[in-house]
């Protein structure tokens, strides 16, 4: 394993059901991550971006196969070992931004850390904040703030604690295109800028054109890989599956 590899999928599989019931999501997927990489994963609808998400983060258990994040090995954790890996080495932003509706913006981006029992780096914490631009917004509930300062809100929770990986599951998913881009602009200079490393899960060739690579998933499988993407070429990827589908 090369040492910028920060993640890494071994044949990831998932079964749900059994028997006649039973759904292959995965059908063994393997992919390393580095450091700094800005990784889109993209398929058709049911292809398994999710499941493969899910497993690679520890949010869900793969019937076979193993990811490992950070030099461990998910599978050997117990759950309470596994919440705390989650929690101190992966960051999380989802397309519903999933922020604690109680609690101030500041109070949500430093809560991995207050969950941790860590005080916040208070130099990290500034270029964090500058970084998605909230700071007059930091004394406001999500319920005060648009939906793209909410998802920048989760984005400065994702990158608080320096995690080995962020997670994105369509994170633009739920904005307009202007915020979107703010968005994707921030997670790309997160890993240009800072050597962070992010997944994306996106059905947007836009959103993948910010990535420096992007995983082609379908019927639970790996079927292509393309560097430095831009927006038309995956757009025109994404038509050879539909071209397929309807074979
Ligand atoms: N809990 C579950 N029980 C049974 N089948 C499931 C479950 N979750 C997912 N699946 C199935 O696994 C396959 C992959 O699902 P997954 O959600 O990972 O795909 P996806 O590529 O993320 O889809 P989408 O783009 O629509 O979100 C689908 O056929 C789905 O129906």
């Amino acid at each position: 394993m090369d040492q910028r590899t920060v993640a890494v999928a071994d044949q990831l599989g998932k079964v749900y059901g059994t028997g006649q019931a039973a759904v292959t999501a995965l059908g063994g997927v393997s992919a390393q991550f580095r450091r700094g990489e800005f990784t889109a994963v993209m398929g058709p609808s049911g292809s398994g971006k999710s499941t493969f998400m899910h497993c690679l983060a520890g949010l869900d258990t793969p019937t076979s196969g193993r990811a490992w994040i950070g030099g461990v090995d998910l599978s050997s954790l117990t759950e309470a070992k596994l919440t705390r890996l989650r929690r101190e080495k992966i960051g999380f932003v989802f397309q519903s931004f999933n922020l604690l509706p109680t609690l101030t913006a500041w109070e949500n981006i430093v809560l991995p850390l207050s969950l941790a029992g860590k005080r916040p780096d208070q130099a990290w914490t500034k270029q964090v904040i500058d970084a998605v631009g909230l700071a007059d917004r930091l004394s406001h509930r999500p319920a005060e703030l648009s939906g793209g300062q909410q998802q920048r809100v989760a984005c400065a929770r994702a990158l608080i604690s320096r995690p080995e990986i962020i997670v994105a599951d369509e994170p633009t998913g739920n904005l307009d295109s202007r915020s979107g881009a703010q968005i994707l602009g921030l997670l790309q200079m997160c890993a240009r800028q800072w050597g962070q490393t992010v997944v994306m899960v996106t059905h947007d060739p836009i959103a993948a054109g910010y990535a420096d690579r992007v995983l082609f998933l379908a019927d639970g499988r790996l079927v292509d890989e393309m560097a430095q993407p831009t927006a038309d070429r995956v757009l025109d990827r994404m038509r050879r599956f539909d071209a397929q589908a309807v074979r």
